[in-house]
């Protein structure tokens, strides 16, 4: 692997005598991974259903490693949303945020979504989940995960952090910083970071999670905690990063952070002022354990904030269009969605509990998209059917695994011979929901979404 010279000499300056096992690993492949999705299968069902040989990652309890040879991403089951395909040493820092259920969470750098998802799961879909992307065309990536994943409980927004920290000043229990950053930790999976890095693009980086930082910070409540992580191993973008953070912020105090199973302190003499304490911050090495390079600090909020004291979002539907939505979930669900219900025009979606008011923000999702209304009738979103159990709808069509044939032909978007005319009807894999189908006189239609095709 070609890399950059000032960058070899970079490292080799910082890491002296573990500069030659560190360099070693750029003659190994990358290590693959992906993660199961609590919220639609329990690990031990996982691990009797999965095709592909796993084994665990350490430091995380629902990661595994595949082989290389191995296709995850193709399979039925990746569409049915039952995991995530992560970069394993990404899954170590939702690990270190933890939320809980029911708290107020931000992911302020969320695309394409590896945290979000694994942060939602961690929340039991339940409290508030904000995940922020700035990028236009990442976010809608983002947004295909969460609603993959069968996530309920996010509201999605293409947002800067200057206009979320207007707005938000005060509100979370805790915020994840996923900084944009110069990617050295992944250069053996991405050749395009090579390409694009240089020692000006690593102190741009610092120079932009320096403001990211500055914005999280307002929106921590007192106790609040924050994480912070890269995916590079530059000081200036890490342990310099938090150094100057804690520098601004006198009421920020660094939290130390679990290190097992390989993973190593951050390095007290690559700060400026020889800080010990950030030893507490963790670093994973490609050298010490089976993933690739990260940075990950964890903070503590012990001061004051201003009280958030924004307005949470109240239903605004129609007579109508309540009595069209309930005569769909009369007839297909055998469960009630409780939440707050919003229209965007005849879009509508049940929002993330105590939803905080987005007016003036680009929403690009609202917690659970149901469906659409149409003239006097309500047709369900695809991200209905994957939120859903198999438990909770009037009609299924279960379709085995064991024959691929049925279900790559919905996957392809062709209709299917049920016999059936029983209307709309949820299409399963093994029980586990694919998408809706319109069983009408022995035939069902295919709603699987066209921009998701095989
Ligand atoms: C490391 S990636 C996030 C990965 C994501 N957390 C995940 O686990 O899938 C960093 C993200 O920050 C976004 N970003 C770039 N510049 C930004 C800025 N100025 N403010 C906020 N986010 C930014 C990038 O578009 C990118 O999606």
């Amino acid at each position: 692997m070609k890399l950059p010279e000032p960058f070899r000499e970079k490292m080799n300056r910082l890491l002296q005598e573990e500069a030659l096992p560190f360099f070693h690993t750029y003659e190994e492949n990358k290590t693959n991974g992906l993660r199961l999705n609590p919220l639609k299968i329990e690990r031990s069902t996982f691990l009797e259903l999965m095709p592909f040989s796993l084994s665990p990652v350490p430091f995380c309890s629902t990661g595994f490693y595949y082989d290389a040879a191995e296709q995850p991403g193709k399979h039925p089951y990746h569409a049915a949303g039952l995991y995530y395909i992560q970069e394993p040493s990404a899954m170590f820092v939702a690990e270190a945020l933890r939320p809980e259920p029911g708290e107020r969470v931000l992911d302020l750098c969320a695309a394409p979504g590896g945290k979000t998802t694994q942060l939602a799961a961690m929340m039991n879909n339940t409290g508030f989940l904000l995940a922020n992307e700035i990028h236009p065309k990442r976010v809608k990536a983002l947004s295909e995960n969460i609603e993959r994943l069968g996530i309920t409980n996010a509201l999605v927004t293409n947002e800067t952090p200057e206009k979320l920290a207007e707005r938000f000043t005060g509100y979370f229990d805790k915020i994840l910083v996923d900084a944009p950053c110069s990617g050295e930790g992944m250069f053996r999976k991405d050749e395009e970071a090579i390409r694009y890095w240089s020692e000006a693009h690593v102190a741009q980086c610092a120079s932009k999670q320096r403001h990211i930082l500055s914005c999280a910070y307002r929106m921590l409540k007192e106790g609040g905690i924050l994480v912070y992580s890269t995916c590079t191993f530059s000081p200036e973008e890490n342990e310099q990063t938090i150094e100057a953070l804690l520098a601004e912020y006198e009421d920020l105090i660094l939290l130390p952070i679990d290190k097992t199973v390989g993973i190593q302190p951050g390095r007290p003499e690559w700060t400026n002022t020889h800080m010990k304490e950030m030893a507490k911050t963790a670093r994973l090495w490609p050298h010490y354990l089976k993933g690739e390079g990260h940075f990950v600090a964890k903070l503590q909020k012990t001061g004051r904030s201003n009280q958030w004291n924004g307005k949470t979002v109240a239903s605004n539907l129609s007579k109508s269009a309540q009595r069209d939505y309930q005569a769909f979930t009369k007839e297909v669900l055998k469960t009630e969605i409780t939440h707050t219900i919003y229209a965007f025009q005849q879009q509508l979606f049940a929002l993330p509990k105590d939803c905080p008011n987005f007016e003036g923000l680009k929403v690009v999702r609202a917690g659970l998209h149901l469906g659409e209304l149409k003239k006097h009738r309500f047709e369900p979103n695809h991200a209905l059917a994957l939120a859903l159990k198999k438990e909770v709808v009037a009609h299924s069509l279960d379709l085995n695994s064991s024959d691929q044939e049925p279900i790559m032909k919905y996957l392809r978007g062709e209709t299917l011979e049920t016999g059936g005319d029983r209307g709309w009807t949820m299409v399963m894999i093994d029980g586990y929901p694919l998408g809706w189908g319109k069983e009408v006189k022995g035939t069902l239609k295919n709603f699987y979404p066209k921009g998701l095709r095989i």
